[in-house]
């Protein structure tokens, strides 16, 4: 269809519009349709001069000629000088599209809310808030908006960039006293796509430098996509300005996915790396990892990988060691209670028998009232089970937590503490 639509269209403006053959050759003889989705046509003229002709002259007739042959409305656009087609531009990303995206109850809020940016870019949903802990999707979501926008907007310059990228360029911009490039590359985009933007938080300089092109892009009407594991209110670091942003447009939180829709995501991927699994080794792999898509990912990978290698048959046996195989590689894809204990332990220098010890001294009732709060929040325990691992009342133990989670409203340094021992916990 996008194709030929071309082809079509001219057909009726010749014969029904009366331009003669040789005029629509002569503008339309090297033009190239770019795409042809949700009604909007762009096509491609390789000359300046061209591509202002059949804007000014032909927009109009095109537009009623898809009008007789869709029955719908559309818009038609041409472009001109070099436009990449996905072809030409294939990057891993390729595949993070809304039509390789599972949708179940977890996630199709935030599906949604996505999808409708892509469609209506800049309108209702600005800025466009996805949180949700690692692995659920967030920047697949993202690259799906601006495959879309690719396609249907060519014209738009689209930026993505990972909140830790963001402030390394721009300190790097400081020290290069060049922060106007910084700006300058920042605030012409038609869509900003700001992944993990907890990591700008607590960094002053680069929280200012972003509420200022944030505010640019706002009134400039550019559609402006972030996304973190948290929602802003929670990201404790960041200014009250910045968070109050970030609610104007739409906040669309992502939450581990149910059972079908792990085996939905389990049976997508399976097709994709063309390998068959039986329905027990679906159902084996889904029960047995609950709360990350690129864990699911990973299993079905090395399964595959077992599979080929060493000739095995795909059976629960195998899934059961290359799950297994992924535990002892990445200890922090199921991290246990003691795990964590040890991770906190370590990083305070004590030893891990001291952390259920009777022992009161400042130095390890601190790092254990911090392992309670990391357990609360890894795991998403009770007070009550907590307080049995520490063998201690469960009031202890929320006093404990409820402190530390002050003292991570007002430090920054308690704030990167929790960051490091969140990474050494989950081997990120
Ligand atoms: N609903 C889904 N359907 C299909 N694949 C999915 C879905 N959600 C996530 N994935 C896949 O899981 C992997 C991880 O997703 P993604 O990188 O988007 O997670 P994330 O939330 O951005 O994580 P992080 O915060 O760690 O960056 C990707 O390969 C992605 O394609």
């Amino acid at each position: 269809m996008a194709n030929n639509i071309l082809e079509m269209a001219l057909e009726l403006l010749e014969h029904e519009q009366k331009f003669l053959p040789s005029t629509l050759s002569a503008w339309f003889g090297d033009a190239t349709v770019v795409s042809f989705t949700d009604n909007r046509l762009v096509l491609h003229s390789p000359s300046d001069f061209k591509q202002k002709y059949i804007t000014d002259k032909f927009i109009e007739p095109l537009q009623n000629a898809l009008y007789q042959l869709t029955g719908e409305a559309a818009t038609v656009v041409v472009v001109t000088g070099e436009y990449s087609t996905p072809a030409q531009s294939a990057s891993p990303y390729d595949d993070y599209t809304f039509e390789r995206f599972i949708v179940g109850s977890s996630n199709k809020f935030a599906h949604a809310a996505a999808y409708a940016v892509a469609q209506r870019p800049a309108a209702e949903n600005n800025p466009l808030f996805i949180y949700g802990n690692s692995g659920l999707g967030k920047t697949h979501l993202m690259y799906a908006i601006a495959n879309v926008l690719r396609r249907t907007h060519p014209e738009f310059r689209i930026i993505y960039v990972k909140g830790e990228d963001f402030t390394n360029e721009l300190i790097t911009a400081i020290q290069k006293a060049d922060v106007q490039s910084f700006r300058n590359k920042y605030r012409v985009v038609d869509l900003l796509l700001l992944d993990d933007v907890q990591f700008i938080a607590g960094k002053e300089r680069t929280q200012e430098e972003f509420f200022h092109t944030f505010n640019a892009l706002y009134e400039a009407k550019k559609q402006i996509v972030l996304t973190s594991d948290r929602p802003p209110k929670e990201i404790n670091t960041l200014e009250e300005r910045m968070k109050t942003r970030f609610e104007w447009g739409l906040l669309a939180d992502i939450q581990p996915p149910d059972f079908e829709t792990r085996i939905a995501i389990i049976r997508d991927k399976a097709v994709k790396m063309s390998i068959e699994l039986p329905d027990e080794v679906s159902n084996y792999i889904a029960e047995n990892i609950q709360s990350n898509i690129r864990q699911l990912e990973g299993a079905v990978k090395k399964i595959k990988a077992m599979h080929e290698l060493m000739g095995e048959r795909i059976t629960v046996s195998l899934a059961e060691n290359a799950i297994d195989a992924l535990r002892t590689e990445n200890p922090g894809l199921n991290p246990t209670p003691e795990r964590i204990m040890e991770a906190v332990a370590n990083y305070f220098y004590i030893p891990v028998e001291q952390m259920i010890s009777k022992d009161r001294s400042k130095d390890v009732a601190y790092p254990r009232q911090m392992a309670m709060y990391m357990i609360r929040q890894e795991l998403e325990y009770s007070f009550p089970d907590i307080a049995k691992i520490f063998k201690r009342d469960h009031t202890t133990v929320m006093h404990a937590c409820n402190k530390i989670e002050e003292e991570r409203k007002k430090s920054r340094q308690t704030e990167d503490v929790i960051k490091k021992l969140h990474n050494n916990i989950r081997g990120d």
